[in-house]
């Protein structure tokens, strides 16, 4: 069966013309601040399909309003400000977290006025610890690696309406949950929810994660690209180690370069890219959006489920 029957597909050229440059001008404090995000990102890519996508979540973001303005004059209950949340799926190391940020900026530029939180499962990831005493560190991202009923009371809350809504983080650089810094999340118009497993069906609990979405976004790319990516990445965390004895990399930035390399392609080839495989990849057709990368990151097509 055709794996795209359920989505239309528009190349760049075609996207970007729903949504010509001179539609929104990015401020210049908009363009610094993608480029301190991240100094490689394409401010064409920004401009060719960060922009109409982040106008097509606006459309749906209105629709979501009018929503609920009419359940509520329906059903006579005042109308309360519940966050709409943005997921956003794919594998480790594809960007994900990266166009998390993006979106925020350009919801920020087109709608001034509302509160825009971004957060990241990684955060209910069991702690290194735990996952050494239940023998499953080496499947660390996989769907048992995840505290999803914690996750699950989390989109619930925050779903729910409640004002404070605290999230556990986690840090690349201790590579593990950090016990006592929580992101505090407190009645945002809209929150963007990035991870691995955020289209993820948990095997033991009858609702979803991704019920909670009101739109989502799979990042899609050829896996060997992500790997160099992973590994590009991995780089970075090296060159931040070697000064921090308390980073998790840091033995490895004082050892030769070339054996830390070959360490992390060996975890890229036996946990990640399996995880990506198995169970991420298997979640990109519920996607409302699937961005398709190529070299640099940048995105060569744009799916939109139909309907
Ligand atoms: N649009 C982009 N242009 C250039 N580099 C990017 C872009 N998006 C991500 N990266 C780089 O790719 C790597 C993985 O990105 P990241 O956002 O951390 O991925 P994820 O959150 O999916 O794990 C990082 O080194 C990041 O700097
Ligand atoms: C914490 C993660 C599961 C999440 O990945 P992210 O999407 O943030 O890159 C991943 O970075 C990870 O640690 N995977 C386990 C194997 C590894 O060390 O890459």
């Amino acid at each position: 069966m055709d794996q795209w029957m359920n989505y239309e597909q528009f190349d760049r050229q075609t996207w970007h013309s729903f949504f010509p440059t001179d539609t929104v001008r990015l401020t210049q404090d908009n363009l610094d601040d993608i480029k301190s995000l991240n100094d490689r990102i394409s401010i064409e890519d920004v401009q060719d399909i960060y922009l109409p996508l982040i106008k097509m979540i606006q459309l749906k973001y209105q629709n979501y309003q009018e929503w609920q303005m009419q359940k509520a004059n329906f059903l006579q209950q005042k109308v309360d400000r519940i966050p709409y949340i943005i997921g956003i799926a794919g594998s480790v190391a594809v960007g994900k977290s990266t166009i998390a940020r993006l979106l925020s900026i350009l919801l920020n530029r087109l709608l001034p006025d509302k509160r825009v939180e971004q957060m990241t499962t990684d955060g209910f990831l069991y702690s290194n610890a735990e996952l050494k005493r239940q023998g499953i560190l080496d499947r660390k991202g996989f769907p048992e690696s995840y505290d999803m009923e914690k996750m699950l009371r989390f989109m619930n809350d925050v779903k729910g309406g409640q004002d404070v809504v605290k999230a556990p983080t986690y840090s690349h650089q201790i590579y593990d949950v950090v016990p006592d810094k929580p992101l505090v999340i407190k009645q945002p118009d809209i929150l963007i929810v990035e991870g691995i497993n955020t289209l993820q069906l948990p095997s033991n609990q009858q609702i979803y994660v991704s019920d909670y979405f009101d739109c989502s976004i799979y990042v899609d790319a050829d896996p060997a690209l992500i790997e160099q990516w992973y590994l590009q990445r991995f780089g970075m965390l090296l060159d931040t180690a070697f000064t921090d004895p308390s980073n998790y990399y840091y033995s490895y930035s004082q050892g030769p370069r070339d054996e830390a390399f070959a360490m992390a392609k060996r975890v890229w080839q036996q946990v990640d890219l399996p995880n990506l495989n198995e169970y991420i990849l298997p979640t990109r057709n519920r996607a409302n959006f699937i961005l398709h990368k190529t070299n640099n990151h940048i995105v060569d097509r744009v799916y939109l489920k139909r309907g």
